[in-house]
């Protein structure tokens, strides 16, 4: 069975005079891996920033679980953004000052969670994620592949319905991105999460089960890639 976990319909945003979004609809169905791609400047991580409650669309909706997103409060979608979603980026997202573990355990804990089961709800990914041993270090100890990996755990500690990714693997070499994807991919298939991915990476983009392409702030095409196809049943 599918299930829809999020969609956008009709979105449309501009920044002044320029349009970011012109009408755009996306629907993500759960646990599955979609890649946004397209030209520079097309649209697509505005796109993610709408679907994510980060911005609100100037007209559109956007729907999480049934449940209207972009007309909550600014309180709201922020809690929205720690309890539902998880996110990952291409720099900076860890705390340079923190072990890896409170890093991961971090969310949790801002959550309300006490802070010796928020590390030891961390501490689970960390063998899964081939990060066993690294708990204590600090991000700047840690190689590219490895702090992407934390920043994956601490994306999914909380077990989000979707992560959104943008450009995950863009300050990583080719064979250390394609690591980080498998391992994306699977630990979010692995929990039933949705993945939505921005990358200009043709490489990237074939981890994931379909590929949308944002042109002018336009849905240009829906085209399977299906390289890792998620089972019937599975979702
Ligand atoms: N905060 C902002 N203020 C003004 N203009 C913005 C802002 N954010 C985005 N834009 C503009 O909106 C358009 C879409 O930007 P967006 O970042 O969504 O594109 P993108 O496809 O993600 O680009 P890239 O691949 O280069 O990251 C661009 O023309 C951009 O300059």
């Amino acid at each position: 069975m599918t299930e829809i976990v999020l969609t956008g319909r009709g979105l449309r945003k501009s920044f002044g005079s320029t349009v970011a979004l012109a009408g755009i609809d996306v629907t993500i169905q759960r646990g599955e891996t979609v890649a946004v791609m397209g030209p520079s400047g097309s649209g697509k991580s505005t796109l993610l920033h709408c679907l994510a409650g980060i911005l609100a669309p100037d007209a559109g909706e956007v729907t999480l679980l049934g449940e209207r997103i972009d007309t909550m409060s600014q309180a709201q979608r922020s809690r929205l953004r720690r309890t539902r979603f998880g996110f990952l980026f291409q720099f900076g997202q860890l705390l340079p000052e923190l072990p890896a573990i409170e890093n991961v355990a971090l969310p949790r804990m801002l959550d309300g969670m006490p802070k010796a089961k928020a590390l030891a709800a961390a501490d689970t990914w960390f063998p899964s994620l081939g990060l066993d041993g690294l708990q204590r270090r600090r991000p700047g100890e840690l190689s590219g592949g490895q702090a992407q990996r934390v920043a994956l755990a601490r994306a999914l500690v909380g077990g989000p319905v979707v992560v959104f990714a943008d450009e995950p693997t863009g300050a990583l070499d080719r064979a250390t991105g394609d690591e980080t994807m498998r391992t994306l991919v699977s630990a979010t298939k692995g929990q039933r999460t949705s993945l939505v991915v921005v990358t200009h990476d043709p490489a990237v983009a074939a981890h994931c089960d379909r590929t949308i392409e944002v042109v002018d702030g336009l849905i240009a095409t829906g085209t399977a890639t299906a390289s890792m196809p998620v089972k019937a049943g599975e979702w």
